[in-house]
Protein backbone atom coordinates (compact mmCIF):
# COMPACT_ATOMS: atom_id res chain seq x y z
CA UNK A 1 0.00 0.00 0.00
CA UNK A 2 1.72 3.27 -0.47
CA UNK A 3 1.95 5.97 2.05
CA UNK A 4 -0.53 8.57 2.32
CA UNK A 5 0.44 11.94 1.88
CA UNK A 6 -1.67 15.08 3.55
CA UNK A 7 -1.90 17.65 1.59
CA UNK A 8 -3.91 21.08 2.55
CA UNK A 9 -5.91 22.72 -0.50
CA UNK A 10 -7.55 25.93 -0.47
CA UNK A 11 -11.16 27.22 -1.60
CA UNK A 12 -9.98 30.50 -2.02
CA UNK A 13 -13.85 32.78 -2.15
CA UNK A 14 -14.43 35.95 -2.83
CA UNK A 15 -17.68 37.67 -2.16
CA UNK A 16 -19.29 37.27 -5.51
CA UNK A 17 -19.13 33.62 -4.69
CA UNK A 18 -16.10 32.83 -7.17
CA UNK A 19 -13.02 31.18 -5.75
CA UNK A 20 -9.40 30.63 -7.66
CA UNK A 21 -8.56 27.98 -9.32
CA UNK A 22 -4.53 27.06 -10.31
CA UNK A 23 -3.46 25.16 -13.67
CA UNK A 24 -0.35 22.65 -12.90
CA UNK A 25 2.91 23.63 -14.31
CA UNK A 26 4.59 21.60 -16.91
CA UNK A 27 6.90 18.74 -15.29
CA UNK A 28 4.15 17.74 -13.05
CA UNK A 29 2.20 14.85 -12.38
CA UNK A 30 -1.24 16.07 -14.16
CA UNK A 31 0.10 18.95 -15.90
CA UNK A 32 -2.13 21.42 -17.30
CA UNK A 33 -5.03 20.20 -14.88
CA UNK A 34 -6.48 22.69 -12.65
CA UNK A 35 -6.72 22.34 -8.90
CA UNK A 36 -7.32 24.28 -5.75
CA UNK A 37 -3.96 26.03 -4.30
CA UNK A 38 -1.90 24.25 -1.91
CA UNK A 39 0.41 21.64 -1.11
CA UNK A 40 1.95 19.01 0.94
CA UNK A 41 1.74 18.86 4.37
CA UNK A 42 5.52 19.35 5.90
CA UNK A 43 6.60 17.02 8.83
CA UNK A 44 5.82 18.75 12.17
CA UNK A 45 3.47 20.94 10.61
CA UNK A 46 -0.89 21.29 10.88
CA UNK A 47 -2.38 20.98 7.71
CA UNK A 48 -3.61 24.55 8.63
CA UNK A 49 -0.07 25.53 9.03
CA UNK A 50 0.90 23.86 5.79
CA UNK A 51 -1.85 25.95 4.01
CA UNK A 52 -0.92 29.33 4.80
CA UNK A 53 2.76 28.44 3.91
CA UNK A 54 1.86 27.43 0.58
CA UNK A 55 -0.32 30.07 -0.15
CA UNK A 56 2.58 32.95 0.54
CA UNK A 57 4.81 30.86 -1.20
CA UNK A 58 2.13 29.84 -4.29
CA UNK A 59 0.75 32.87 -4.89
CA UNK A 60 2.31 35.31 -2.40
CA UNK A 61 -1.13 36.20 -0.55
CA UNK A 62 -0.96 35.88 3.51
CA UNK A 63 -4.12 34.04 4.97
CA UNK A 64 -6.16 36.05 7.26
CA UNK A 65 -9.18 33.20 7.86
CA UNK A 66 -8.95 29.37 7.37
CA UNK A 67 -11.73 27.20 7.76
CA UNK A 68 -11.58 23.33 8.09
CA UNK A 69 -14.36 22.40 5.12
CA UNK A 70 -13.50 19.08 3.87
CA UNK A 71 -11.26 15.82 4.05
CA UNK A 72 -10.85 13.49 0.92
CA UNK A 73 -8.64 10.70 0.37
CA UNK A 74 -7.63 9.68 -3.26
CA UNK A 75 -5.35 6.88 -4.39
CA UNK A 76 -3.53 8.12 -7.65
CA UNK A 77 -1.12 5.98 -9.57
CA UNK A 78 1.83 8.55 -8.14
CA UNK A 79 0.39 8.71 -4.48
CA UNK A 80 -2.37 7.94 -1.97
CA UNK A 81 -3.16 11.86 -0.71
CA UNK A 82 -5.67 12.82 2.02
CA UNK A 83 -6.74 16.18 1.15
CA UNK A 84 -7.80 18.72 3.78
CA UNK A 85 -9.44 21.37 2.02
CA UNK A 86 -10.17 24.82 3.94
CA UNK A 87 -12.18 27.87 3.30
CA UNK A 88 -10.24 30.91 2.97
CA UNK A 89 -12.59 33.98 2.84
CA UNK A 90 -9.96 36.58 3.84
CA UNK A 91 -6.15 37.03 2.95
CA UNK A 92 -4.46 40.01 1.59
CA UNK A 93 -1.40 41.32 -0.88
CA UNK A 94 -1.42 40.62 -4.58
CA UNK A 95 -1.96 37.46 -6.49
CA UNK A 96 1.07 36.21 -8.11
CA UNK A 97 2.38 32.71 -10.56
CA UNK A 98 4.64 32.04 -8.73
CA UNK A 99 4.05 27.76 -9.34
CA UNK A 100 0.80 27.47 -11.67
CA UNK A 101 1.06 28.27 -14.95
CA UNK A 102 -2.01 30.06 -14.87
CA UNK A 103 -4.81 30.89 -12.06
CA UNK A 104 -8.64 31.71 -12.83
CA UNK A 105 -11.39 32.69 -10.72
CA UNK A 106 -14.59 30.29 -11.27
CA UNK A 107 -18.00 29.20 -9.61
CA UNK A 108 -18.98 25.84 -9.25
CA UNK A 109 -22.19 26.26 -11.13
CA UNK A 110 -20.32 27.38 -14.41
CA UNK A 111 -16.87 26.07 -14.60
CA UNK A 112 -14.88 27.48 -17.68
CA UNK A 113 -11.67 25.47 -17.75
CA UNK A 114 -10.79 21.76 -17.12
CA UNK A 115 -9.85 19.45 -16.55
CA UNK A 116 -10.02 19.42 -12.88
CA UNK A 117 -7.76 16.76 -10.73
CA UNK A 118 -9.44 13.61 -10.95
CA UNK A 119 -10.59 13.82 -6.62
CA UNK A 120 -12.04 17.09 -7.45
CA UNK A 121 -15.14 15.96 -8.80
CA UNK A 122 -16.72 15.80 -5.57
CA UNK A 123 -15.63 19.14 -4.48
CA UNK A 124 -17.14 20.96 -7.65
CA UNK A 125 -20.41 19.25 -6.93
CA UNK A 126 -19.72 19.89 -2.59
CA UNK A 127 -18.70 24.08 -4.06
CA UNK A 128 -22.63 24.13 -6.02
CA UNK A 129 -24.43 23.18 -2.24
CA UNK A 130 -26.19 25.92 -0.95
CA UNK A 131 -25.17 27.55 2.54
CA UNK A 132 -28.14 28.09 4.11
CA UNK A 133 -31.42 25.78 4.08
CA UNK A 134 -34.77 26.66 5.38
CA UNK A 135 -37.10 24.20 6.58
CA UNK A 136 -40.47 24.35 6.50
CA UNK A 137 -43.01 24.51 9.45
CA UNK A 138 -46.28 24.65 7.76
CA UNK A 139 -48.18 22.40 10.57
CA UNK A 140 -46.74 25.33 13.31
CA UNK A 141 -47.99 28.31 11.00
CA UNK A 142 -50.28 27.42 8.38
CA UNK A 143 -49.69 26.39 4.93
CA UNK A 144 -51.18 29.72 3.29
CA UNK A 145 -48.38 31.95 5.89
CA UNK A 146 -45.74 29.23 5.07
CA UNK A 147 -45.74 29.71 1.40
CA UNK A 148 -46.13 33.28 2.03
CA UNK A 149 -43.26 33.31 3.88
CA UNK A 150 -41.53 30.67 1.08
CA UNK A 151 -42.14 33.42 -1.63
CA UNK A 152 -40.39 36.23 0.21
CA UNK A 153 -37.35 34.22 1.26
CA UNK A 154 -36.66 32.80 -2.54
CA UNK A 155 -37.38 36.69 -3.19
CA UNK A 156 -34.84 37.42 -1.29
CA UNK A 157 -32.20 34.98 -2.57
CA UNK A 158 -32.88 31.56 -0.08
CA UNK A 159 -31.69 28.86 -2.03
CA UNK A 160 -32.34 25.65 -0.63
CA UNK A 161 -35.63 24.26 1.18
CA UNK A 162 -36.30 21.40 3.00
CA UNK A 163 -39.80 19.81 3.36
CA UNK A 164 -40.28 18.81 6.87
CA UNK A 165 -43.80 18.27 8.07
CA UNK A 166 -44.18 15.41 10.38
CA UNK A 167 -47.77 16.59 11.74
CA UNK A 168 -49.29 17.66 8.39
CA UNK A 169 -51.90 15.32 7.26
CA UNK A 170 -51.02 13.00 4.35
CA UNK A 171 -53.91 14.70 2.15
CA UNK A 172 -52.43 18.19 2.41
CA UNK A 173 -48.97 17.12 2.54
CA UNK A 174 -48.83 15.56 -1.01
CA UNK A 175 -50.54 19.24 -2.80
CA UNK A 176 -47.66 20.50 -0.32
CA UNK A 177 -44.95 19.16 -1.13
CA UNK A 178 -45.61 19.65 -5.09
CA UNK A 179 -46.00 23.13 -4.68
CA UNK A 180 -43.10 23.89 -2.00
CA UNK A 181 -41.29 22.23 -5.46
CA UNK A 182 -43.03 24.15 -8.17
CA UNK A 183 -42.11 27.47 -6.05
CA UNK A 184 -38.40 26.31 -5.73
CA UNK A 185 -37.87 25.56 -9.19
CA UNK A 186 -39.59 28.42 -10.88
CA UNK A 187 -36.44 30.24 -8.10
CA UNK A 188 -33.55 28.52 -9.18
CA UNK A 189 -33.75 26.70 -5.62
CA UNK A 190 -33.21 22.99 -4.56
CA UNK A 191 -36.25 21.52 -2.59
CA UNK A 192 -35.44 18.37 -0.39
CA UNK A 193 -38.01 16.23 0.95
CA UNK A 194 -38.02 14.50 3.86
CA UNK A 195 -38.02 10.43 3.38
CA UNK A 196 -40.13 10.00 6.23
CA UNK A 197 -43.04 11.79 4.64
CA UNK A 198 -43.15 10.81 1.36
CA UNK A 199 -46.71 9.66 0.06
CA UNK A 200 -46.58 6.62 -1.72
CA UNK A 201 -45.17 6.92 -4.62
CA UNK A 202 -44.42 10.55 -4.45
CA UNK A 203 -41.04 10.86 -5.80
CA UNK A 204 -39.01 13.98 -4.85
CA UNK A 205 -37.63 16.13 -8.17
CA UNK A 206 -34.20 17.14 -6.98
CA UNK A 207 -33.60 16.27 -3.13
CA UNK A 208 -34.23 13.87 -0.51
CA UNK A 209 -33.25 14.41 2.91
CA UNK A 210 -32.90 11.17 5.36
CA UNK A 211 -33.93 11.47 9.28
CA UNK A 212 -31.15 9.64 11.20
CA UNK A 213 -33.36 6.65 11.68
CA UNK A 214 -33.71 5.92 7.98
CA UNK A 215 -30.13 6.80 7.26
CA UNK A 216 -28.48 4.01 9.59
CA UNK A 217 -31.35 1.61 7.88
CA UNK A 218 -29.69 2.88 4.63
CA UNK A 219 -27.03 -0.18 3.21
CA UNK A 220 -26.66 2.63 0.39
CA UNK A 221 -26.97 5.19 -1.25
CA UNK A 222 -30.81 6.20 -2.52
CA UNK A 223 -31.21 7.53 -5.78
CA UNK A 224 -31.47 10.78 -6.19
CA UNK A 225 -29.42 14.25 -7.75
CA UNK A 226 -29.04 14.98 -3.50
CA UNK A 227 -29.23 13.71 -0.78
CA UNK A 228 -28.47 14.25 2.64
CA UNK A 229 -29.20 12.72 6.09
CA UNK A 230 -30.11 14.60 9.37
CA UNK A 231 -27.32 14.05 12.01
CA UNK A 232 -26.93 13.45 15.89
CA UNK A 233 -23.86 11.72 16.35
CA UNK A 234 -20.33 10.73 15.06
CA UNK A 235 -21.69 7.51 13.80
CA UNK A 236 -24.36 8.42 12.01
CA UNK A 237 -22.17 11.38 10.67
CA UNK A 238 -19.43 8.55 9.37
CA UNK A 239 -22.54 5.99 8.11
CA UNK A 240 -23.41 9.07 5.76
CA UNK A 241 -20.44 9.70 4.51
CA UNK A 242 -19.94 5.86 3.67
CA UNK A 243 -22.53 5.88 1.53
CA UNK A 244 -21.57 8.89 -0.21
CA UNK A 245 -24.14 11.16 0.70
CA UNK A 246 -23.64 14.74 -0.35
CA UNK A 247 -24.07 16.48 2.52
CA UNK A 248 -25.44 15.92 6.81
CA UNK A 249 -27.02 18.46 8.75
CA UNK A 250 -25.85 17.89 12.12
CA UNK A 251 -27.59 19.64 15.67
CA UNK A 252 -28.81 20.86 18.25
CA UNK A 253 -26.21 23.28 18.14
CA UNK A 254 -28.19 25.87 20.49
CA UNK A 255 -31.12 25.40 21.83
CA UNK A 256 -34.79 25.54 20.06
CA UNK A 257 -37.81 25.38 20.98
CA UNK A 258 -38.82 23.16 18.28
CA UNK A 259 -36.96 19.86 20.37
CA UNK A 260 -36.86 20.46 23.87
CA UNK A 261 -35.32 19.02 26.38
CA UNK A 262 -32.69 17.96 24.22
CA UNK A 263 -29.21 18.72 25.16
CA UNK A 264 -27.66 21.50 22.76
CA UNK A 265 -24.37 20.48 21.37
CA UNK A 266 -22.75 24.38 21.15
CA UNK A 267 -19.92 25.12 18.74
CA UNK A 268 -17.09 23.46 19.88
CA UNK A 269 -18.55 20.00 20.24
CA UNK A 270 -19.71 20.48 16.62
CA UNK A 271 -16.53 21.49 15.12
CA UNK A 272 -14.66 18.09 16.82
CA UNK A 273 -17.71 15.95 15.53
CA UNK A 274 -17.35 17.26 12.25
CA UNK A 275 -13.79 17.04 11.57
CA UNK A 276 -12.32 15.33 9.12
CA UNK A 277 -15.32 14.78 6.91
CA UNK A 278 -15.62 13.96 3.20
CA UNK A 279 -19.34 15.50 2.52
CA UNK A 280 -20.24 18.87 3.79
CA UNK A 281 -22.05 19.60 7.24
CA UNK A 282 -24.55 22.00 8.23
CA UNK A 283 -25.44 23.35 11.63
CA UNK A 284 -29.03 23.34 12.67
CA UNK A 285 -30.78 23.77 15.50
CA UNK A 286 -31.97 27.66 17.31
CA UNK A 287 -30.13 29.35 14.50
CA UNK A 288 -30.11 32.72 12.61
CA UNK A 289 -29.26 34.03 9.83
CA UNK A 290 -26.56 36.15 11.74
CA UNK A 291 -25.01 32.88 12.76
CA UNK A 292 -23.32 31.84 9.15
CA UNK A 293 -20.00 33.34 9.49
CA UNK A 294 -19.72 31.39 13.30
CA UNK A 295 -20.92 28.33 12.25
CA UNK A 296 -18.39 28.23 9.35
CA UNK A 297 -15.46 29.49 11.15
CA UNK A 298 -16.40 25.78 13.17
CA UNK A 299 -16.06 24.10 9.86
CA UNK A 300 -19.83 23.93 8.77
CA UNK A 301 -20.62 24.41 5.23
CA UNK A 302 -23.66 26.62 6.35
CA UNK A 303 -26.75 26.80 8.77
CA UNK A 304 -30.11 25.16 8.56
CA UNK A 305 -32.87 26.77 10.02
CA UNK A 306 -36.61 26.25 10.87
CA UNK A 307 -37.66 29.61 12.44
CA UNK A 308 -35.18 31.63 11.60
CA UNK A 309 -35.24 30.92 7.77
CA UNK A 310 -38.89 32.65 7.31
CA UNK A 311 -38.68 36.16 9.45
N1 LIG B 1 -2.87 21.51 -4.39
C1 LIG B 1 -3.76 20.57 -4.71
N2 LIG B 1 -3.40 19.27 -4.80
C2 LIG B 1 -4.35 18.39 -5.13
C3 LIG B 1 -5.70 18.79 -5.38
N3 LIG B 1 -6.43 17.70 -5.71
C4 LIG B 1 -5.57 16.64 -5.70
O1 LIG B 1 -5.87 15.50 -5.97
N4 LIG B 1 -4.31 17.05 -5.33
C5 LIG B 1 -3.13 16.16 -5.23
O2 LIG B 1 -2.43 16.43 -4.04
C6 LIG B 1 -1.01 16.43 -4.29
C7 LIG B 1 -0.48 17.85 -4.08
O3 LIG B 1 0.84 17.84 -3.87
P1 LIG B 1 1.81 19.02 -4.38
O4 LIG B 1 1.09 20.01 -5.18
O5 LIG B 1 2.60 19.47 -3.21
O6 LIG B 1 2.81 18.19 -5.21
P2 LIG B 1 3.00 17.95 -6.75
O7 LIG B 1 2.26 16.75 -7.18
O8 LIG B 1 2.72 19.20 -7.50
O9 LIG B 1 4.52 17.65 -6.88
P3 LIG B 1 5.81 17.67 -5.96
O10 LIG B 1 5.96 16.26 -5.54
O11 LIG B 1 6.85 18.10 -6.93
O12 LIG B 1 5.64 18.63 -4.86
C8 LIG B 1 -0.81 15.99 -5.71
O13 LIG B 1 -0.70 14.59 -5.75
C9 LIG B 1 -2.14 16.40 -6.36
O14 LIG B 1 -2.42 15.59 -7.46
C10 LIG B 1 -6.03 20.17 -5.31
O15 LIG B 1 -7.16 20.59 -5.55
N5 LIG B 1 -5.03 21.00 -4.96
Amino acid sequence: MKKIVHVAAAIITRPDGSFLLGQRAPETYYTGYWEFPGGKVEPGETPHEALVRELQEELGITVEAAHPWLTREHVYEHAHVNLHFFEVPRWHGELQTHVHAALAWQRAESLEVGPMLPANGPILKALRLPRAMGVTQAAQVGIAPQLAALDRALAAGLKWVQVREPDMPLAERTAFMREVENRCAAAGALCSLNAAELPEGFAPARGLHLPARLLMQCAQRPEGEWVGASCHTRAELEHAATLGLDYALLGHVLQTPTHPGQADLGWSRFGELIADLPMPVLAIGGLRPEDMELARSHGAHGIAMIRGAWN
